[in-house]
C-alpha cells in the first residue's frame, strides 16, 4: 500500500490551511505533529476525502483518491476529531448501525463486531448506551467502528485529547497492534502519542511540511542544543527571556531548566540527551505548555 500526497494545498480564502505539501507513506504508524492550527485536521479530512485539495493531487497506489470515488472510501477508516455518537444507542448496536452504513452484510458485521469489541476492550460493556462511556472508551468504539471494513488506510485526528494517562497508554497501544498490515496516520500535539509507536515523525507547522523522519533521525535535529542549567530560582525569568525554556525542576534552594539553544547559555550548562518534546519546543515554542513543574 503506497498513499502520495503530491504538492497538496489547501486554502480557505486568502489564508493556506495547508501549504504545497508532498510526503509518501507506506504500512506503519505515521504522527503527524502540530501545535493548534498547524493544519492537522485540513490534512486529515482530505486524506478521508471529507473535504478536497485546492490544488495538488493525493494518490492510492497511484491513483488519484478522488477518482477512485467509494473504492478509495472502502479502502479508509476515519476517526474524526469530533465523532458523533449516537448516545442512546448501545455500543452493539452503534456498531451495527456504522457497519450497515458500511454496507456490511448482517454476518459479516456480527463476526466483525465480535472481534472489534474484544479489541478494544469493551465486550463487558457492549449493551451499555454509549452515552454513558468515558473518554477513553467513547475513544475505543470510535476505532472500533474506524475498523469495521478492515481498512488499509487509517486516519485518526487528535485521538487522545481529554483522556486521562492511563486510557492514553492503552489507546497507544491499540494504535500500535493494528498498525501491522496497514497504514495508520496518527495526528496529534502531545509528543509522548506518537514518540515510541511511530516509524516516521511528520512536523506540520503553518500548513507547511518542515520534516517527515524516523523520530531518532530528528532527534538529531536538535543533538548539541540541548541544555540543562542549576541556578537560583530568581534567575529563572532572565533565561525565560533569552532562551526556550522547557522543563523547570526544583530542588531544595535550587533549580534546574532544560534549555534549547544552539549556544551554550552559561558557563556551568551541561549538555543533555535530546528528547522529543524538546523537539516540540524547538519548533514550537510558543505554543510549548510544559506542564506541571516537577519537585
Ligand atoms: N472551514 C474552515 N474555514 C476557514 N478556515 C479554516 C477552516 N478549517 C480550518 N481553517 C483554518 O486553517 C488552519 C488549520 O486548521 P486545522 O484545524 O487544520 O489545524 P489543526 O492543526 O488541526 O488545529 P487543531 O489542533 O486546533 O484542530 C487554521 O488557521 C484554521 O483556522
Amino acid at each position: 500500500m503506497n498513499l502520495a500526497i503530491e504538492h497538496v494545498t489547501k486554502k480557505y480564502g486568502n489564508h493556506h490551511a495547508i501549504d504545497d505539501i508532498s510526503c509518501e507513506f507506506s504500512n506503519g504508524v505515521y504522527g503527524i505533529l502540530g501545535a493548534n492550527g498547524s493544519g492537522k485536521t485540513t490534512l486529515m479530512r482530505m486524506l478521508a476525502t471529507v473535504t478536497t485539495p485546492t490544488a495538488g493531487i493525493i494518490r492510492v497506489n497511484g491513483k488519484n483518491i478522488l477518482s477512485l470515488g467509494d473504492d478509495y472510501r472502502d479502502m479508509i477508516g476515519y476517526l474524526p476529531q469530533h465523532i458523533g455518537l449516537y448516545k442512546n444507542f448501545t455500543a452493539d448496536k452503534f456498531l451495527h448501525y456504522i457497519a450497515a452504513l458500511k454496507g456490511l452484510s448482517k454476518k459479516e458485521a456480527a463476526l466483525k463486531i465480535e472481534e472489534l469489541l474484544d479489541l478494544v476492550n469493551l465486550m463487558d460493556v457492549r449493551k451499555k448506551k454509549v452515552g454513558t462511556f468515558s473518554g477513553g472508551m467513547k475513544q475505543r468504539i470510535g476505532i472500533a467502528q474506524a475498523l469495521l471494513n478492515d481498512p488499509k488506510i487509517l486516519i485518526v485526528d487528535e485521538p487522545t485529547a481529554g483522556l486521562d494517562p492511563k486510557e492514553r497508554i492503552r489507546f497507544r497501544n491499540l494504535l500500535s497492534s493494528i498498525s501491522g498490515e496497514r497504514i495508520v496516520l496518527l495526528s496529534t500535539h502531545i509528543v509522548s502519542d506518537i514518540e515510541f509507536i511511530a516509524k516516521e515523525v511528520l512536523i506540520l507547522k503553518n500548513g507547511r511540511l518542515l520534516h517527515k523522519r524516523n523520530p531518532q533521525e530528528l532527534l538529531h535535529e536538535i543533538a548539541g542544543k540541548v541544555w540543562l542549567v542549576t541556578t537560583a530560582e530568581s534567575e529563572i525569568p532572565r533565561y525565560q527571556d533569552m532562551f526556550k525554556v522547557g522543563n523547570i525542576v526544583r530542588s531544595e534552594s535550587r533549580v534546574e531548566l532544560r534549555i534549547i539553544s544552539d549556544d551554550r547559555p552559561s558557563l556551568a550548562a551541561i549538555l543533555t540527551t535530546p528528547n522529543l518534546e524538546d523537539l516540540y519546543l524547538y519548533f514550537f515554542e510558543e505554543d510549548f505548555d510544559a506542564g506541571p513543574v516537577k519537585v
